[in-house]
């Protein structure tokens, strides 16, 4: 059982670094995750136990990590865990951090865009992002609260009153639309979905969300219709979530899934591994705006290069300037909230 869990968390490894997981020779690090009891945090901390790159596993949230952190503890594998509860035990999940997962905050109910959270998880994210600032300056933040499209605004904020602000650490997680993009065009294309390949660029909500499917490999012969609907299918996929949980939550069990994905990418960056490219929401030039998702370089610093969009088809060419205007006025909320 331990072993056939272990390889299919290997498989998210790409076939570069597979080698690079001989256990003995990877580096010490600790993953944080902040809102580890919840419908994310749970099955991502379990994920994060699976990782042999982790050896320390603390699992922060405002209830329930008790629980949470003694069960997870009982798996044979690497990481030792921690659990941690309430604002008095905070800084000592964050201490010594390499990489801080945020999962924490309130999930959408049908009817609710990712906006409609602003009120609630800005003022959370605040607060776990000036503790981060406090006891693990140089941690990788991966944020996963919604709306990302403003959160990682303001945690850039938070970090530049602080004087710790790294642009090349701080990631909003946007892996979830990828692994959708990629599953949708397979089961279109009909192709085998563990060899896909698709960008997703922009943000995380709605429109923002543009999934670059002229780019995906591998090629198909695909009608002007069916990229249409798997756009939207793609960018419709959280919706789609919470409407089948009616009432409750949205996704947890893939955002697990590519939280796990986006995290070892980043722990991989971090020991040197070559070429580890994943989509991610982070400061950005390559388009006027200043937070944008795109294909990102990871490295041991955090971001090594922010890869630029390629060629894009003139459907996704208006796809970029419409979602442009969206996407301008989350960031901006972001911001303002801090000021
Ligand atoms: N980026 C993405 O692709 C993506 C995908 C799915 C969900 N999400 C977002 O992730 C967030 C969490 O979703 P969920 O389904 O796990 O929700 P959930 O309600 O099941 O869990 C959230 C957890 O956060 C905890 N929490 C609340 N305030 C906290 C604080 N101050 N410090 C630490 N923990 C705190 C709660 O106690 C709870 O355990 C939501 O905002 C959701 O919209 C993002
Ligand atoms: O849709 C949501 O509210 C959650 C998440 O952002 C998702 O894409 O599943």
């Amino acid at each position: 059982m331990r072993s056939s869990l272990l390889r299919s968390v290997k498989t998210l490894a790409r076939p570069t670094t597979a080698r690079a997981y001989s256990v003995d020779s990877v580096p010490s690090r600790k993953v944080t995750v902040l809102g580890a009891a919840g419908g994310i945090g749970q099955p991502l901390s379990l994920l994060m136990k699976l990782n042999p790159l982790v050896s320390q596993l603390a699992l922060y949230d405002i209830g329930g990590t008790p629980g949470v952190a003694a069960d997870v503890s009982h798996i044979n594998s690497r990481s030792e865990v921690a659990g941690y509860m309430g604002d008095d035990q905070l800084g000592q999940a964050l201490e010594g951090s390499d990489v801080v997962i945020i999962p924490a905050g309130v999930p959408r109910k049908p009817g609710m865009t990712r906006d409609d959270l602003f009120n609630i998880n800005a003022g959370i994210v605040k607060s776990l992002c000036t503790a981060i600032a406090k006891y693990c300056p140089h941690a990788i933040v991966n944020m996963i609260s919604n709306p990302v499209n403003s959160t990682v605004p303001i945690a850039a904020e938070v970090f530049k009153k602080a004087g710790i602000y790294n642009e090349k650490k701080l990631f909003g997680v946007t892996t979830l639309d990828v692994v959708r993009a990629k599953t949708f065009y397979a089961g279109k294309a009909n192709v085998n979905v563990a060899e896909v390949n698709v960008p997703v660029v922009g943000g995380h909500a709605g429109v923002t969300i543009l999934p670059l499917f002229s780019q995906a490999t591998p090629k198909a012969n695909l009608s002007q219709d069916d990229i249409h609907a798997l756009t939207k299918r793609t960018q419709d996929g959280g919706t789609e979530v919470v409407e089948a949980k009616a009432g409750k939550g949205s996704a947890t069990l893939s955002m697990a899934y590519a939280g796990a994905i986006f995290a070892d990418a980043c722990l991989k960056g971090l020991n040197g591994v070559p070429d580890v490219v994943e989509c991610s929401y982070v400061q950005s030039t390559i388009t006027e705006l200043p937070f944008f998702a795109s294909k990102v370089r990871l490295g041991k610093n955090g971001v090594e290069e922010v890869l630029g969009l390629g060629p894009l088809s003139d459907y996704e060419k208006e796809g970029l300037e419409k979602l442009k205007p969206e996407l301008k006025s989350s960031i901006e909320k972001g911001i303002e909230f801090v000021k």
